[in-house]
């Protein structure tokens, strides 16, 4: 994956971008039929409007009164699921990482899941609101890694949270401003859900103790994190 991601945009067969090319095509095409179908049900009256995104997207109108199409909705929803998946699995993985590493707070755990998300949130990017010729790029890592904000960036460090916590904009797991991410509260419920459940059920050690965090592009251990549980 990571060979993908820093090799050149070119589309010749044999290259990971080839490969994506081709898998974004069949999986564009399974939405698109996915949307279809769903556009049927809607005139048929056996879905409406507020069962789902898909359903969503194609009736509800933007400000302008303009319907989305169906490959912008098949886009849309795409966007959401990459947007998704990745972010909280990666959420999941480095709160279950320091709890092992750390068992005095594994106790303060539901407290503690915004802590993760400052050390180890690692993307999303920011356009500038007013129309110009550059786009700025910005990832939530280069502001929560940065020692003016956050004094020894590297250190996990639930405490950072109490009292008054960072200086505004500085904690910026979700982004901010009209780009904000649409998904957090989901993402916050799915990741509350998931550590009450297993922290209510288990305790755990990592197998690999000095396992390394890789980059692809969300940051990773780099063998899976693999651990062994223990029932209460
Ligand atoms: C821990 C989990 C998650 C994290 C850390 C996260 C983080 C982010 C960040 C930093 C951005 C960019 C914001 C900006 O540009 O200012 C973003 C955008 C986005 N996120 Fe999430 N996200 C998470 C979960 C989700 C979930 C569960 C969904 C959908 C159900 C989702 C859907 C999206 C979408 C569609 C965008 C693009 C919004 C836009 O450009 O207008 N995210 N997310």
């Amino acid at each position: 994956m990571a060979a993908g991601i820093f090799s050149l945009p070119i589309n010749l067969p044999g290259t990971s971008f080839y490969r994506g090319i081709k898998a974004a095509h069949s999986i564009r095409k399974k939405l698109l039929g996915i949307i279809r179908q769903r556009k049927m049900d809607l005139v048929e009256k056996k879905s409406c409007h507020a069962d789902d995104l898909s359903s969503y997207l194609l009736t509800v109108p933007d400000d302008g009164g303009k319907f989305m199409s169906e490959l912008e909705t098949a886009d849309k929803i795409w966007g959401s699921i990459i947007g998704s998946q990745d972010s909280t699995t990666t959420a999941i993985t480095f709160v279950m990482k320091y709890l092992a590493e750390f068992p005095d707070i594994y106790d303060e755990v539901l407290k503690e899941t915004k802590e993760h998300c400052r050390k180890e949130n690692s993307w999303g990017a920011a356009k500038l609101e007013r129309p110009t010729e550059h786009e700025i790029y910005w990832t939530p890592n280069t502001t929560h890694k940065n020692p003016e904000y956050f004094p020894q960036p590297e250190k996990f460090d639930p405490s950072r949270s109490e009292g008054t916590g960072s200086i505004p904009y500085a904690y910026v797991p979700f982004g901010r401003g009209p780009r904000i991410c649409p998904g957090k509260d989901i993402a916050r419920l799915v990741i509350l859900v998931f550590i009450y459940n297993v922290v209510g059920k288990f305790r755990w050690e990592k197998l690999i103790p000095d396992e390394n965090t890789v980059v692809v592009p969300v940051p990773l251990p780099a063998k899976g994190l693999p651990i062994r549980l223990y029932p209460h």
